[in-house]
Order: C-alpha cells, then sequence, then structure tokens
C-alpha cells in the first residue's frame, strides 16, 4: 500500500503545557489532530472547572490561524476536588473526564491524591453522571520496583476501585505492560486503554543500552520487549478498547539532559508517521484508523471526526527536525531509530 486515507486522528492524552511552550508545540497537534484530551498537570494544576476554562480559553488562543482544533478538557482530581464542581463543568460541556495521579507518580503530580478514600465523593458522582475518570496506573509506594509499579497498581487501586464502583468508566492511560493490556481484555466493561506511540516502538533498553538516554525516558518507563509486543498486538488488533493517546510531553532539553532528567517524550511532530510505520510492519495498515480515529471517540461517546487526511509512502526517508525551538527552549523530537517512509501529505 502507498497511501491510505483516514478519517482525521484525535489524540485521547495530551500535554500542551502553557505559555511559550503551548505556544511552541501547539501546532504539532493542530496541524493533524482534531481533538485532543488536554492533561491538567500544569503547575499549579487545572483543579476546578474555572481553572479548565481559563486553560481552554489559552489554548484556543495559542492555536494558529487557521487550524480547527477543540481541546477536550481535564481536572485533576486531589482529595479536595468537589463533586459538584465537576458535574457542573460535565453539564455544561467543558469536561471530559477527570484525571488521577497517585501523589508523586509523574511529572507535577505532588498534588496528587495519596489517600483513594478522600477522592471516593468525586468518584461516587462521577460514575453516577458518566464522567470517565483517566488514571496514571502506577503505584509510587518506595518498596515498589518501578518496572513493577503499573501491574501492582491494577492489582491493589484499580481492580479494588472498579469493584467497588463498576459504573465507573476507566480510561488506563499510557498502558506500558502485557498486564495492562491482559487487565482490559478481561473487564466485563467501562474499562477502556489508551497506548502511546513511543511504547509501540521502544522498550527499555532505549533508555540504557550505550550510555543513559534522556530523550527516551518517560513515565510510566518504558518496559521489556514481551511488554513492547503486547502492546503493539493490542494496538493493531482493531479492539475498541484500544486507542492511542501519544503522551507527547515536551520538556526543554536542559530539563531531560541533566543529573535528574525530567520523565517525558515529544512524538507530536511524526507520531502519525511512526504509527504508520508501526502499523505497516504489522500488516495491520487497514486497522491504523480504528486506532487513531474511531475507538476513541466511541470510548468517550462522540462522534468520530468527518474531515480525513492521507498518509504517503515516500520513496526516500521523510525528514523530521531533531528539534524543535519554542519561547521555552529547545524541545528533542522523539527519534524512533529507524526511517520514517510514511508521511501525513494531506490534512483537512
Ligand atoms: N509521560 C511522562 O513521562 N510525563 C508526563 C506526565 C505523565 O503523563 O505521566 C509529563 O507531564 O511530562
Ligand atoms: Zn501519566
Ligand atoms: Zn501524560
Amino acid at each position: 500500500m502507498q497511501s491510505i486515507t483516514i478519517r482525521r486522528p484525535d489524540d485521547w492524552h495530551l500535554h500542551l503545557r502553557d505559555g511559550a511552550m503551548l505556544e511552541g508545540v501547539i501546532a504539532d497537534t493542530s496541524r493533524t489532530f482534531a481533538r485532543a484530551i488536554i492533561m491538567p498537570n500544569l503547575v499549579p494544576p487545572v483543579v476546578t472547572s474555572a481553572d479548565a476554562k481559563a486553560y481552554r480559553e489559552r489554548i484556543l488562543k495559542a492555536l494558529p490561524d487557521g487550524h480547527r482544533f477543540q481541546p477536550l478538557m481535564t481536572l485533576y482530581l486531589t482529595e479536595h476536588t468537589s463533586p459538584d464542581d465537576v458535574e457542573e463543568g460535565k453539564n455544561s460541556g467543558l469536561i471530559t473526564a477527570v484525571k488521577l495521579y497517585p501523589a508523586g507518580a509523574t511529572t507535577n503530580s505532588h498534588g496528587g491524591v495519596r489517600d483513594m478514600e478522600k477522592a471516593m465523593p468525586v468518584l461516587e458522582r462521577m460514575a453516577k453522571i458518566g464522567l470517565p475518570l483517566c488514571v496514571h496506573g502506577e503505584v509510587t509506594t518506595p518498596e515498589v520496583d518501578i518496572f513493577d509499579r503499573e501491574a501492582v497498581f491494577i492489582d491493589t487501586v484499580l481492580d479494588p476501585l472498579r469493584q467497588r464502583l463498576p459504573e465507573l468508566k476507566v480510561t488506563m492511560e499510557h498502558v506500558t505492560t502485557s498486564d495492562g493490556v491482559d487487565y482490559i481484555k478481561a473487564a466485563k466493561g467501562n474499562l477502556a486503554g489508551s497506548i502511546t506511540t513511543h511504547h509501540l516502538i521502544i522498550n527499555r533498553n532505549a533508555i540504557l543500552v550505550g550510555g543513559i538516554r534522556p530523550h527516551y525516558y518517560c513515565l510510566p518507563v518504558a518496559k521489556r520487549e514481551n511488554h513492547r509486543l503486547a502492546l503493539r498486538a493490542a494496538a493493531v488488533s482493531g479492539d475498541p478498547r484500544f486507542f492511542l493517546g501519544t503522551d507527547s510531553a515536551p520538556h526543554v532539553d536542559p530539563l531531560k539532559e541533566c543529573a535528574c532528567g525530567c520523565a517525558g517524550i515529544y512524538t507530536s511532530v511524526n507520531t502519525m508517521s511512526c504509527l504508520a510505520h508501526v502499523f505497516e510492519q504489522e500488516s495491520a495498515l487497514e486497522r491504523l484508523e480504528a486506532f487513531v480515529s474511531l475507538n476513541g471517540p466511541a470510548w468517550y461517546g462522540l462522534q468520530p471526526n468527518e474531515e480525513r487526511i492521507t498518509l504517503s509512502r515516500q520513496a526516500e526517508p521523510v525528514v523530521f527536525p531533531a528539534r524543535i525551538e519554542t519561547g521555552a527552549g529547545p524541545v528533542t523530537v522523539f527519534d524512533p531509530m529507524f526511517p520514517l517512509h510514511w508521511q501525513v501529505v494531506q490534512q483537512a
């Protein structure tokens, strides 16, 4: 296949940041994607509907002329989140989901939830009104090995929560293990998972072999090869419970390339090229559209986009910039470590 036309995709997990970084990165998403679920882990985080409304306006203001893009806003769940505020946010159409960060699990998550009990009133309200909970599924207990944190989260936090509130709709975000894939597949309903571009491409060797490579460090950290293969199988399967959430997470290079580098990989620039490559390798190009354009909207109760984009296979490798310059500083672009031949040639 040399060319493929699909519905315009959406990104169900994206970090746009704020200020100069927002202005520097937004076009890399809005050029290709129609909608994205916007992560609320700003400093300070987006905790109330009023915060989300103001942030949404800043995003729309940063959008280049002529780009049509809809930010789908989320609230950062805290132990003090008001159930009424969440319900009003949903009813007004502003809020698409609420995000659970276990305290300390990832970038800017120190204000996250320590005691799930304290979040129960909000979670109960969400179950009642049908508002999805997006979870960063890792425990933060220091005794648990970082490579096991997702699996332990499933057993000790996610499964008990779902047993207690079976009506709550949960998106397990950036699934990185076969344990996550198996748990989603075994669920009786009300559970889906997003998968990033980079976790389909790298395993943990990318971070550690031949030197420490901070631009492949993200959270949840990439796992062993068998996990990457399980993620690929899930993504290309067409199973409606799996869809794209790039987790494209820009940090300026000085904050990645230092003694304690930030977690996050910036993939917005070349995500569709990377994904077309992966799906082609798996002989599943005809299921790319399900993963990037159909399964996500179906899960979130939205219509798929009507516009189409076309990707075509170029004879020569497509050259992407190694880094982008933003007003906040340079941001390195994800390097898949193989030549990319697929290119988005026509956007909506
Ligand atoms: N994925 C990451 O490695 N980092 C994200 C946070 C997150 O999604 O966990 C970020 O905000 O930088
Ligand atoms: Zn996360
Ligand atoms: Zn993220």
